[in-house]
């Protein structure tokens, strides 16, 4: 193995200090304490785990957290009225609704139904299109945290060639629009690109948010190339055991690439620190507060 490691997980606990100080600062000068709601409707194991640790690092922060479990049945009419009354909450100033939703759901309606000042995953069309623009937005979590490791590692990113692989709305799309504002060759890559692996072994920065498991081998990657792995899949280990991997295989990328993401300890803690501070962004605006300009730079 050549790559270097990039330990997402450290620099997300670094992230989360950076976040506790100005949330001490926001209750003892100014009496207010950051509220971040989180809603999950229905029972997937694996979004309740994911839930549960946002849960404890909000907490551990200084914040409020506000679960909200909705069983899988829930109407969608019920669950707009439960994100209306959020919206008017003053002591919630982030609100984040765990997808996928219930396929007898309109995600798109639920996540333009947030306040775009409370939408703290930076999904509300409103966000999308200011992050498009280059105005301020709130700025999707996981993106987000994997640009900070990027610049963490490289410096400026300028005229670097960048290819994502993956066109979702919360991790492809964005992903690639805050590379281009930081110059980057932006190439994004999907099910339908005519030779992935050629397009791919172009890149000094390749970003892989497929979820297909250990799908980017060494042949997909530039030598030197710093290669960040978003995909979080939990695969058979064998002996009715499982274990988490990521887009990326891991070994394989690692003997060519740069630097590497590991998974897990990479983007995903990172996504949850990313989180915090957004709540925390989200708080200062809705108090007509200065914004920390430390905690995402
Ligand atoms: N670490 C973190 O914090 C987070 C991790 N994730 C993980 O990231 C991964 C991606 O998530 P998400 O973006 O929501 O996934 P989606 O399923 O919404 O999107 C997957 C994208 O990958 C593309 N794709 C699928 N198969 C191939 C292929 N064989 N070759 C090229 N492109 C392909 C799809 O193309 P097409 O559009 O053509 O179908 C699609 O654009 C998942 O593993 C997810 O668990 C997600 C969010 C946060
Ligand atoms: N509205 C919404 N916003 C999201 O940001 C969102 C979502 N819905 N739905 C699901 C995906 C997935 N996601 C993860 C975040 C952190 C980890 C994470 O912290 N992972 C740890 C491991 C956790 C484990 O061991 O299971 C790691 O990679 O080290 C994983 C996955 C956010 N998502």
């Amino acid at each position: 193995m050549s790559a270097d490691i990039i330990d997402g997980k450290a620099f997300a606990a670094e992230v989360r200090t950076r976040v506790a100080e100005h949330v001490r600062r926001l209750t003892d000068e100014h009496g207010i304490v950051p509220g971040l709601a989180v809603v999950l409707v229905g029972e997937d194991p694996a979004s309740q785990v994911y839930v549960r640790s946002k849960n404890k690092q909000t907490v551990e922060a200084g914040m409020n957290s506000y679960e909200h479990k909705l069983p899988a049945d829930t109407s969608e009419t019920d669950l707009l009225a439960l994100i209306r009354q959020l919206n008017e909450d003053p002591a919630v100033h982030g609100i984040l609704v765990q997808l996928p939703l219930p396929d007898h759901m309109n995600s798109d309606i639920v996540i333009n139904a947030i306040s775009p000042a409370k939408d703290v995953d930076g999904f509300h069309i409103s966000n999308v299109g200011l992050l498009g623009t280059g105005q301020k937005s709130m700025v999707p979590c996981t993106p987000l945290g994997c640009l900070m490791l990027l610049r963490d590692r490289l410096g400026s990113l300028s005229g670097l060639n960048a290819v994502v692989l993956g066109r979702s709305n919360i991790v492809g799309k964005p992903m690639a629009q805050l590379l281009l504002g930081d110059s980057c060759t932006v190439t994004i890559a999907h099910s339908r690109t005519k030779d992935v692996e050629a397009v791919c072994r172009g890149a000094d920065i390749l970003v892989a948010a497929v979820g297909r498991p250990q799908m980017v081998t060494k042949d997909w990657v530039k030598p030197g190339a710093t290669v960040i792995d978003v995909g979080i899949n939990r695969i058979d280990a064998g002996e009715g055991k499982t274990r988490l991997v990521g887009d990326c295989d891991f070994d394989s990328c690692a003997e060519v690439a740069g630097a590497i993401t590991p998974v897990p300890g990479g983007v995903g803690p990172m996504t949850i620190a990313c989180l915090l501070a957004n709540t925390v962004t989200a708080c200062c605006r809705a108090n007509g507060l200065a914004e920390p300009d430390d905690l995402t730079a």
